[in-house]
């Protein structure tokens, strides 16, 4: 199983590595990649772990090198935000960072599953569908933007307010990866129940957390150890599926049915082939569907952005 990781150099890649070189089964094989010329010294730092993975870095324009041969791919390469940015403004960058990336992929791993971690990830997830699918290599079962922050924190926040221990505490999470588009589903939250101003705070909090990162973090970057524990579980996930696990749940944005819009976080059944079924997303509050129907028209625009840039 070989799993390659690129803007591994990075606050997110560097967490998500590290966490990698420890979990990834035994025989297994992590690349590094980024354009900045530290990555092999990561992989060299990384490698003095004495797990049984083995690791190598990789580094400059062409990311190739990495991937061949890769199962799993995540990509974190690209800025992150500052204070007053939203995450749409990182659009201009990373929409570029991210369609080569999935060029490369394209042309030397097109089986892999993709975790697309760089934001907009309402956006970027379309770009990426695009490119494949002009590549003539998309397989829309592959293809995953990774929310799994969103699903962690949720857990937190609630184990915090509750008085619970958080592994215990499940909290789906739909929609898309920004703002309103961040919908938690706290009426489906097993043995927990919700006052309406709980309801409201927790949800606010919960779609604003990145915000919450950046501005603590006061104009040095968004999350990367929460984001690179998020990465990790989503990516372990998909490499047991790979592997032949049954029964892999996981929360991501990605191309269903389009009852909603065309990509939308839902759960998904993972499986040797990527995504083996589409999730239900169960029944919804009145205030969840109000949510819902009131956050459709901003994640179509963000993925119509996506697909304009593609074509452009
Ligand atoms: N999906 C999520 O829930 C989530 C959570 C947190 C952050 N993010 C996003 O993840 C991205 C990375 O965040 P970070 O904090 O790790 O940023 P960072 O600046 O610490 O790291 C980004 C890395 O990408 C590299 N890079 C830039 N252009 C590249 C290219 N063309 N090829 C290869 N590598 C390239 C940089 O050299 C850098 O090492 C940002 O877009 C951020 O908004 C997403
Ligand atoms: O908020 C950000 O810009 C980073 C990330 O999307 C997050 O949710 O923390």
């Amino acid at each position: 199983m070989k799993v390659a990781v690129l803007g591994a150099a990075g606050g997110i890649g560097q967490a998500l590595a590290l966490l990698l070189k420890t979990q990834l089964p035994s025989g297994s094989e992590l690349s590094l990649y980024d354009i900045a010329p530290v990555t092999p010294g990561v992989a060299v730092d990384l490698s003095h772990i004495p797990t049984p993975v083995d690791i190598k870095g990789f580094c400059g324009e062409d990311a190739r090198p990495a991937l061949i041969g890769a199962d799993v791919v995540l990509i974190s390469a690209g800025v992150a935000r500052k204070p007053g940015m939203d995450r749409a403004d990182l659009f201009n960058v990373n929409a570029g960072i991210v369609r080569n990336l999935v060029e490369q992929i394209a042309h030397t791993c097109p089986q892999a599953f993709i975790g697309i971690i760089t934001n907009p990830v309402n956006t970027t997830v379309a770009i990426a569908a695009d490119v494949l699918l002009r590549e003539g290599v998309y397989d829309k079962n592959k293809l995953f933007g990774v929310t799994t922050l969103d699903v962690i924190r949720s857990s937190t926040f609630i184990a915090g307010l509750k008085n619970k221990q958080p592994q215990d505490v499940h909290v789906p999470v739909i929609g898309g990866h920004s703002g309103v588009t961040i919908l938690p589903l706290l009426s489906q939250v097993e043995g927990i129940s919700f006052s309406e101003q709980e309801v409201v705070e927790l949800t606010r909090r919960i779609q604003n957390a990145g915000t919450e990162v950046v501005e603590a973090k006061a104009g040095g970057g968004s999350a990367t150890l929460s984001m690179g524990e998020a990465a990790a579980r989503f990516a372990l996930s998909l490499v047991r599926a790979r592997l032949g696990e049954n029964n892999i749940v996981e929360y991501a944005y990605v191309e269903g049915d389009g009852h909603y819009t065309r990509f939308f976080a839902q759960p998904v059944l993972l499986g040797q082939n990527g995504i083996a079924e589409f999730l239900d997303i169960g029944p919804l509050s009145r205030y969840e569907q109000e949510s819902l129907d009131s956050m459709l028209d901003v994640l179509n625009k963000d993925i119509e952005l996506g697909e304009a840039f593609v074509r452009s």
